[in-house]
């Protein structure tokens, strides 16, 4: 713990990731309005906010996956067009629809979340294997790694991508929603794997509705409205505050299987791949 405190104290380690007055616009409608935040190394974040105030917006723009209209993404100390260690990130989308083609088993999805890490032409190492089995034991999907994905949930579907995630050991996760859809057992064990990550100093970015069983886990919230940041501070206290997220609130994708229009349907390995490593060329 003392590693991870002095790491996030310490100014000459770049924050994982900055936004410097980012602005998204979508067929000319902001949907971030001058976005500026610092997410330091080591930190735990939760991005809270109403249904469409812009956090999944904020988390793919840090990423590149969405550009800037203005503004400057840096991602630990490089401009995004300039960072190459995709390696060092975990990305876990918002949600996974499985309905492709290709009927890739649990494993297969999972151990696709180490190919950014692996160097060329090189297949699984022990060590590899080794990860993909401790993020699907992280995850509760041990029995089900030769199940297809097709045949899940939509809450383990999202275990899924969490596992992928974790399978690349990456020491920077950005985590769009990873509770929806996912059950109270396996909220609180996703709960005790972001605890342990936090530990091992690992930056986490997370996009959530309600902090639920991850309230003792987060140190810092940031919360948008229309696209602004409007309270970046200590999570907003239970009752009261209308940045709670919760209240109001409406979740616009109650089945996660449900296709949704906007969003990219991975429907293989290397499909998810690329949603892995946005940026690469
Ligand atoms: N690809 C897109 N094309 C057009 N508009 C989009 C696109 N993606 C998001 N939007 C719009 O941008 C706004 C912000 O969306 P975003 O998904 O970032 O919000 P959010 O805070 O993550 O919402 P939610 O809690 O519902 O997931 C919404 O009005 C949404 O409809």
């Amino acid at each position: 713990m003392g590693f991870v405190y002095a790491q996030i104290r310490d100014e000459s380690v770049p924050p994982a990731f900055q936004a410097i007055d980012a602005r998204v616009s979508y067929d000319g409608v902001p949907v971030l309005d001058g976005v500026s935040t610092a997410i330091r190394a080591g930190e735990t974040v939760a991005v809270l906010g109403p249904n469409g105030s812009g956090k999944s917006t904020l988390m793919r723009a840090m990423l590149g996956i969405v550009p800037l209209s203005s503004g400057e993404i840096r991602v630990h100390g490089a401009p995004l067009s300039r960072f190459r260690d995709w390696r060092r990130i975990g990305y876990v989308p918002q949600r996974l629809t499985a309905g492709g083609a290709v009927p890739a088993t649990v494993r297969e999805i999972v151990s696709s979340g180490q190919v950014a890490a692996r160097r060329r032409l090189s297949l699984p190492t022990r060590a590899d294997r080794a990860a993909v089995d401790e993020a699907l034991a992280a995850v509760g999907l041990t029995d089900l790694a030769r199940a297809s994905v097709r045949e899940l949930s939509g809450g383990q579907q999202q275990r899924v991508l969490i596992a992928r995630a974790l399978a690349g050991r990456p020491d920077t996760f950005v985590m769009d929603e990873p509770m929806a859809g996912v059950d109270h057992e396996n909220q609180r064990a996703l709960a005790r794997t972001i605890t342990r990550l936090r530990d091992q100093g690992s930056t986490v970015v997370l996009v959530l509705h309600e902090l639920g069983p991850l309230e003792d886990v987060i140190g810092r919230s940031v919360v948008l409205e229309s696209g602004r940041i409007v309270h970046d501070g200590a999570p907003p206290a239970p009752t009261g505050e209308c940045a709670r997220p919760g209240h109001e609130h409406q979740h616009p994708h109650p089945d996660p299987n449900d296709p949704d229009p906007r969003a990219a349907e991975p429907s293989s390995p290397a499909d998810l791949m690329r949603l892995e490593v946005p940026g690469r060329d």
